[in-house]
């Protein structure tokens, strides 16, 4: 294929009546041959509609195309077929929450790097396209990609304002492209800032080094949280990872009291800098939750009086707030109300449960950031990445096992630490970046008996073995059971009906010792539930419509902490085994069992997730409300009157709740099943793990390991195919993205 521009393209004349439609003067299917369409812009849309019409690009991946294609005819520089359609598969892999297309990938693995075509396939038309992606790139080569793309007016390498971006072999849309600059842009400028603490022997940090003293035991040999803590205070950007249950919470408390105490302190001029403003976020509504519970105790158990800098509580923020209402969001508008030119009021910003966080929403981060504050990210690299593009905290965090630290970091740790490195984590060519990241190594949650944190531990690494699945089949883990153990479902019915019974009773007698057998703290936990756990709370209250308010929000309060006692995750979101599927026959059993009035609608039980921000009602994406009948209106007579009502935690963190009328919550969905993406951030006593009975594309290593790590103290596992689950582990997330690199030049 020439890489010359051809002058009278024929798509040019179709522009005049709009694009081809379906249907609609397009070319016969006969005619959609790999070089008909790569020679011509109107084969060319023929064929991404046919795509479009199988879903398998979405309509936005097609209008976006044809939206170029539309204004290069009007500047009178028509787009070569090829750019049509790389055009639409940008777009399409932004869709799947990659920052970029790697036309590289693209041209060796079109299937994997594109998964298309689908595994579930044809779409709403019924109809195969005539083509797939591949037999168009196998006619392609990436010299030819890449002389089109230099010579193409829409392309440029980030210098012009064109709609997309080339920058080695990956192709961005041009507003992916800039979120990936300003993140890169801020850590690098922040990772090149000096600052006392980098220097061994200054005031400030002698300081610190006392502070970690008094904040640390020092009777392991290598403390992580230790080296963590020092490694973030010493930069203006930082990372720490770690597993559930690893000390992040712990750690950053400790690290916050730190830096106060440095802060507290007389520096080189002999006066105390003021204290710093920090400020805590979460990336959900529910994640923020979660953090606000763990923070007040980890602060309350700091040692203050020992520390150096005059410190006391009030030092150290115990409240988090969801990173949309920090940075200020507004109703209908992407941009937020902080930004550059109104940055955030604080020195220091923690973001918890990081791996959420899509490109979008941290490149917004940066710009709302002052240039001196600190950025301290917290998460767990190995969990899903964002649903939405981007996968930050893998990709810094892509190093973080191996540690690399040169030896100038090393002997930094050990004067302020007391603490050598072992020398498998020193690397002499170690990058910028690797000395900000600090991996957390040790569960203090998940104890060496533990199946959650055992099977965990295979799952991320790859090591799942037949010793292992035997070990969860035959109970041998006091936490971990595999519902069907060794009985024969090779039903899907039969099985989907067990899952339905699971649900209502958690299934104790599936666990060791019939859930009896575990204890934390040297208490007796109490074993495993389901959901007629939370629905007797309801059924059973004592409450009428003369109780006050108050009794009613107790009440609330109580059953949604009895509804987090367990919780359904799919890998899927329709079809039988998937969260649509899984929430009607739940529903069904439930009310089969009186648990529920009826199994459709709005009835009061009804747990619902919410699945869209509403600003006006305060409500986030993720949030979890039960719905309940309490007393609103009153008849003729003055007598109160039971109405139907949802009940959401305060999200204010006063631990109140809000009460909010069904007809007004507009994005939501119930929650008797819920996908793994959207429990990220949450964590429930007793999850079920559900995995359907063939492989599919979403279901990779990250989404197993963070369904079972949303498990607090028992995990249960159906698996439609005992093979998927091994499968499953084997699959990974890759997202095309350029941050490290960008980030490796530092
Ligand atoms: N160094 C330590 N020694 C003993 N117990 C610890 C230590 N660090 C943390 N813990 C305990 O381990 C538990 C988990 O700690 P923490 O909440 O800080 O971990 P996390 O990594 O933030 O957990 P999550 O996965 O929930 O985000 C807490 O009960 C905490 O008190």
């Amino acid at each position: 294929m020439s890489t010359k521009k051809p002058s009278d393209l024929q798509y040019t004349l179709e522009l005049e009546a709009g694009y081809p439609e379906r249907g609609d003067a397009e070319p016969q299917n006969d005619l959609l041959t790999p070089q008909a369409v790569l020679g011509d812009a109107a084969a060319m849309m023929t064929l991404l509609a046919q795509w479009r019409d199988s879903d398998w690009l979405r309509a936005l991946d097609v209008e976006f195309a044809r939206f170029l294609g539309q204004l290069s005819h009007e500047q009178a520089q028509p787009l070569e077929p090829v750019l049509i359609l790389l055009s639409a598969l940008v777009s399409h892999q932004v869709g799947r929450g990659h920052v970029c297309l790697d036309l590289d990938a693209l041209l060796s693995d079109p299937r994997n790097t594109l998964a298309l075509p689908p595994e579930e396939s044809p779409g709403r038309s019924g109809v195969e396209p005539s083509l797939t992606p591949a037999d168009l790139t196998d006619r392609l080569s990436l010299d030819q990609l890449l002389s089109l793309t230099s010579e193409a007016h829409i392309v440029s390498e980030g210098s012009l304002t064109t709609p997309l971006i080339m920058a080695g072999s990956r192709l961005y849309l041009r507003r992916f492209w800039r979120y990936e600059q300003q993140i890169a842009a801020g850590i690098l400028a922040r990772l090149s800032a000096d600052s006392e603490l980098a220097h061994a022997d200054t005031k400030a940090t002698r300081t610190l080094s006392a502070a970690l003293s008094v904040l640390f035991s020092n009777t392991q040999a290598v403390d992580y949280q230790k080296l963590a803590c020092a490694l973030a205070a010493r930069n203006r950007f930082s990372v720490i990872t770690g597993g559930p249950g690893t000390g992040k919470t712990t750690t950053v408390v400790k690290l916050l009291a730190a830096l106060q105490s440095v802060a507290g302190s007389a520096g080189e001029d002999g006066k105390p800098s003021r204290k710093l403003r920090i400020r805590l976020a979460a990336p959900t509504g529910k994640a923020a939750a979660r953090l606000n519970e763990s923070i007040g105790g980890a602060v309350s158990r700091l040692p203050f009086e020992q520390l150096p800098g005059e410190l006391s509580q009030h030092d150290i923020p115990t409240q988090v707030t969801t990173l949309h209402r920090l940075l200020g969001s507004r109703p209908d508008s992407r941009r937020f109300r902080h930004n550059r030119d109104n940055p955030l009021l604080l020195d220091i910003l923690v973001i918890d449960e990081a791996s959420m966080v899509d490109v979008d929403l941290m490149a917004s981060v940066f710009e709302a950031l002052p240039d001196h504050a600190q950025l301290i990210l917290l998460g767990d690299k190995d969990q899903l990445a964002s649903v939405d593009a981007g996968a930050v905290l893998g990709e810094l965090c892509q190093r973080a096992s191996r540690g690399h630290y040169t030896q100038h970091t090393a002997r930094w740790l050990e004067q302020v630490t007391g603490t050598t490195l072992p020398d498998t984590l020193l690397d002499p060519q170690g990058q910028t970046l690797d000395q900000a990241v600090a991996m957390l190594r040790k569960s203090y949650r998940f104890g060496a008996h533990s199946g959650i944190g055992t099977l965990a531990e295979a799952v991320n690494t790859n090591t799942l073995d037949e010793p292992l699945l035997t070990a969860c089949r035959d109970q041998q883990f006091d936490d971990v059971s595999w519902v069907h153990g060794r009985s024969n479902h090779s039903e899907p019915e039969a099985l989907l009906e067990l899952i339905a019974r699971h649900a209502l009773s958690g299934s104790p007698e599936t666990f060791a010792k019939g859930g009896q057998g575990r204890q934390l703290n040297d208490h007796d936990l109490p074993p495993p539930v389901g959901y007629r756990h939370y629905l007797s709370r309801i059924n059973e209250h004592q409450l009428d419509s003369a109780s006050p308010r108050a009794d009613w929000d107790g009440l609330a309060l109580d059953v949604l902490e009895a509804f987090s006692d367990f919780q359904v995750l799919c890998a899927l979101r329709q079809g039988p085994w998937g969260v649509e599927g899984l929430n009607d026959r739940i529903a069904r059993e439930l009310l089969a069992h009186n648990l529920i009035p009826r199994a459709e609608g709005w009835y009061a039980g009804r747990p619902v997730l919410i699945t869209g921000n509403d600003y006006n009602l305060g409500l986030m994406n993720g949030d979890i409300g039960i719905t309940l009948a309490v007393p609103w209106d009153q008849d003729e007579q003055g007598n109160a009157k039971l109405a139907l009502r949802v009940a959401f935690p305060a999200s204010d963190g006063s631990g109140g709740i809000r009460w909010i009328s069904p007809s007004r919550l507009q994005q939501l969905e119930t929650v008797y099943a819920m996908t793994v993406h959207k429990s990220q951030g949450s964590e429930f006593t007793h999850t079920c793990l559900v995995l359907p009975d063939r492989l599919s594309p979403v279901m990779t290593r990250e989404l197993v390991y963070t369904g079972i790590t949303r498990a607090r103290h028992w995990f249960s596992l159906v698996t439609g195919d005992a093979g998927v689950f091994r499968d499953s582990v084997r699959q990974r997330v890759v997202r095309a993205s350029g941050l490290a690199q960008l980030l490796s030049k530092g």
